[in-house]
This record gives C-alpha cells, structure tokens and sequence, in this order.
C-alpha cells in the first residue's frame, strides 16, 4: 500500500519551469514520489496517512552536484595551492594508487555524508577502481539512501592488455550496475580525459556507451596546457577531437569546459553535449573560470557541481551556487549575468538534466520527492524573511540545512544523518588520512 504524507505549513521553492513559491503551501508525497504541490488544501489533508508539520520551514528540491569524486574525500586538504598538472602527477595519482578498499570505503560515506548534510541529493560520480570491490561501494552507496549516477575511469595506462582489461572492467561495472537500488543508482561511461586516454580508448567508451544506452562523463577544457597538448599531438583542440572520434554523438557531461571558445560552445550546443561547472575547483586549481554566461547564451546545459575535496575542499553544493554567480558577475562587471533564479535551477532542475535523471531536481507532480528544509527562524543571516528566494543563493550555506529526504525517505533530520554512523565514520576518516601521509 502507497504511504501519504501531506507536508503543511512550508514555504516551498519548486524550482520548477515556472519557479513558484508557495508560502504556508502544501506538499504531498505517495511513496517515492510528489503526488501534489501547491496552496494548503483541506480536502488533502484530510486524505492524508501521515501529517508532517514544517513550522514555516523553507523547503526546496535537493541539490544536484553534477560531477564528483567521493572516493577522494580522504585527500582533503593535501596537495593544496597546486596547479592542475603537478597536483595530478605528482600527488594525488601516487596516493590515489596507495588507496586500499577500507580507505574508499570510508571515503565514499565521508563524502556521502558531507553531501547529504547539506542539502545534496543527487550526484554524478566518477571513480577510480585501483582494484577495489566496487560491487561493494555501489552497495554502500546505496545505503546511504543518495540518488545518482556512477561511472568507473577509464585509464590509457600500462601495456595494451592493461588497457583492454580497463575498458572491459568499466563496462563490466556500467552493466552490472546500470540500475541498481530500484533504480536510485545508475552508471556512465567515464573516459578520464582527451589527454588521459588515447583515441583508441575513446572511441572504445563511446561504443560502450552507445551499446548499453548510457551517458558519457569525461573532463574536458580544464586548462590552457591541456589545449596545447592536445593540438600539439591531434592538430586539433579536444571539443574537435572528441567530435571526430564519436564521443560527442553520445549523450556527454563534459567536466570544467574552463577553455573554450565560439565555435566550440556552438559544437557542444549542436551536439547537446552538457557541461559541468566547477567553479571552485578551477579557481583552486588556477585553471581559471568557465564562461558559463556565454554557454548559457549559446544554449548549452550547464550543471553546478563541486570536483572533489582536494581541489574544493568541501562538497558544500550552497557555496558552489554563490561563487558560480559571483564569478560570472565579476568578469563581465555585469551584475545582471547568472540571476539566483538562474543559478538555483542549474543547481536542481537543470542540473538534473544534465545528467540524463528529469525524473528529480524540482517540486513537481511526478517527480521523486527529493527536498530539503531550512530553518530561517533562528537565523539571523537568514532573516528578514521577504527576500528569502535570494537568501538560497547569496545568504545561505550547506550548514543550515536541517531536514534531507530522497525518494521521500529522510535521510538527514535536524541536521543528524540517519543512514551514517557519523562518529565512527570521522575517526576512521582521521585514521586514515594520517596512514595514508
Ligand atoms: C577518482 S577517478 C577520476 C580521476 O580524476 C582525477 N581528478 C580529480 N579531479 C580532477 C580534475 O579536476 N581534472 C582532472 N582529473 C581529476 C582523480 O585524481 C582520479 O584519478
Ligand atoms: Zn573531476
């Protein structure tokens, strides 16, 4: 039998195309999913199973962090103040290769639980195997109750043999594990990089991809040395080379798009290939800042997200949203470019398209009922309450984030994770991280 519960007393966010707002509205969830949303109806409520009272709460679609690597966590805070290539190279690739199943293990429910405190729901994952179980991490993710998308690197290291196996293991995993958890978790294919892979290996994920129906996931235009290089071994920059190879005939998020012009926005709009923003990322990194203005314009999809804690360093999916809208404003002296209404549906709804899951990212009929609360009553940063739209994106943050539900089952309440042991996770996390140094 299907469960119905009526929220009341919200101010709801939908974030839906129309971008309404319900104060002292109603929501009601049957099983997985938002049967209604709208102005408080007595007729619902009395159909109701279950009555949650929000108290004035603010309640919005969970976010969606379109491209991640959980598995890092642990290297949170080591090799900071580096650029790209020598943080690459010469720090994480070497500690990433000393990882032992335990460490992604509590690496992955470190960044889960990061995620979920503060208000993320859905996430796009990228992961090195290095031999781990991953059939076990998929388990352990899904146990954490998040929704999202997952997909195993692929590597151009080693002999010939070494890479074949690579290629064979991602689409082992992208097959097994395409829909898992009723559904909440699925997988894509995830060439590293244009500089990381070679054409044979590219061209190979795309076959995977275009076989299994799946979506590729790949790190693009992150830098200017990766322009070069890539002109200097192909004679063409990676958004042609991608294209001549078939990888852009696939469904793609392309991660960063830091470096790109025109004639190549205009590709990836003619292509629908969808682009991930990293804002702090590539300021961190020094890689510099995507002209998300100019890809909007162009009509591409473009998607918030985070990278991982070694080059962020938090998953805080609020801060992302700000500094992606404050970027843009600051290079263009243009105050008007990237709006909170703009910005807010990058981070829900169009995130969500952007990695193929329109099944979520707003209050909608129809759609899974993935949302969080916040309490502006205590908090004066918050506060006054009129202009709260514009809170969510220039006043709020990850930490005030107070109730988590995905597929309507509570994940976070009052700001305590209920699917994590948080206190055994923190110092095994501490534990580690010094074994690893
Ligand atoms: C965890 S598997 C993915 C692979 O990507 C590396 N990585 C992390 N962040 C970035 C980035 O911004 N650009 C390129 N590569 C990145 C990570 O170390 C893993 O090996
Ligand atoms: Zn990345």
């Amino acid at each position: 039998m299907v469960l119905n519960t009526a929220y009341v007393n919200g101010h709801f966010f939908t974030m839906d195309e129309s971008s309404r707002q319900y104060k002292s509205g109603m929501m009601v969830v049957s099983g997985d999913a938002i049967s209604y949303i709208g102005d408080h109806s007595v007729q619902r409520l009395a159909a109701a199973d279950r009555v949650v009272d929000l108290g004035g709460k603010w309640v919005m679609p969970g976010l969606v962090n379109v491209h991640s690597h959980i598995v890092m966590t642990i290297l949170r805070g080591i090799g900071d103040d580096m650029l790209l290539k020598p943080w690459l190279e010469t720090k994480i690739w070497p500690m990433e290769a000393r990882f032992t199943p335990e460490i992604a293990s509590v690496s992955t429910r470190l960044g889960i639980l990061e995620m979920l405190k503060s208000g993320t729901t859905t996430f796009s994952d990228m992961f090195n195997p290095n031999g781990i179980d991953l059939g076990g991490i998929m388990q352990e993710i899904a146990d954490t109750g998040i929704r999202g998308a997952f997909s195993h690197t692929i590597f151009s290291l080693g002999t010939e043999r070494q890479q074949r196996d690579n290629i064979a293991s991602a689409e082992r995993f992208a097959k097994q594990f395409r829909t898992f958890a009723d559904g909440r978790l699925t997988t894509m294919v995830a060439p590293h990089s244009p500089y990381a892979c070679t054409p044979a290996a590219l061209e190979e994920s795309a076959r995977v991809a275009a076989e299994n129906g799946l979506m590729v996931h790949i790190h693009v235009s992150e830098t200017d040395l990766e322009i070069r290089d890539i002109e200097s071994r192909y004679g063409v920059r990676p958004v042609e080379h991608l294209r001549r190879l078939g990888v852009l005939d696939q469904p793609t998020v392309m991660a960063h798009g830091v470096v790109l012009n025109e004639e190549e926005r205009a590709i990836l709009h003619q292509y629908d290939v969808r682009v991930a923003h990293n804002p702090i990322s590539n300021l961190k990194l020094g890689s510099g800042v995507a002209d998300v203005a100019a890809l909007l314009e162009a009509g591409v999809k473009v998607g918030i997200a985070t990278d991982s804690t070694a080059s962020n360093n938090n998953l805080d999916m609020f801060e992302e949203m700000r500094t992606a809208a404050l970027l843009q404003k600051g290079i263009y002296k243009d105050a008007s470019k990237l709006p909170a209404e703009t910005v807010l549906a990058l981070a829900t709804r169009v995130g969500a398209e952007v990695i193929g899951m329109g099944h979520t990212g707003s209050l909608e009929a129809g759609k899974k009922a993935d949302f969080i609360t916040i309490d502006p009553s205590d908090k004066p940063h918050l506060q006054p309450l009129e202009q709260a739209f514009s809170h969510l994106l220039y006043a709020a943050s990850g930490r005030d984030v107070c109730d988590v539900y995905v597929g309507g089952a509570a994940v976070v309440r009052d700001g305590s994770c209920l699917t994590i042991d948080e206190e055994k996770i923190l110092a095994e996390a501490n534990r580690l991280q010094a074994e690893l140094q």
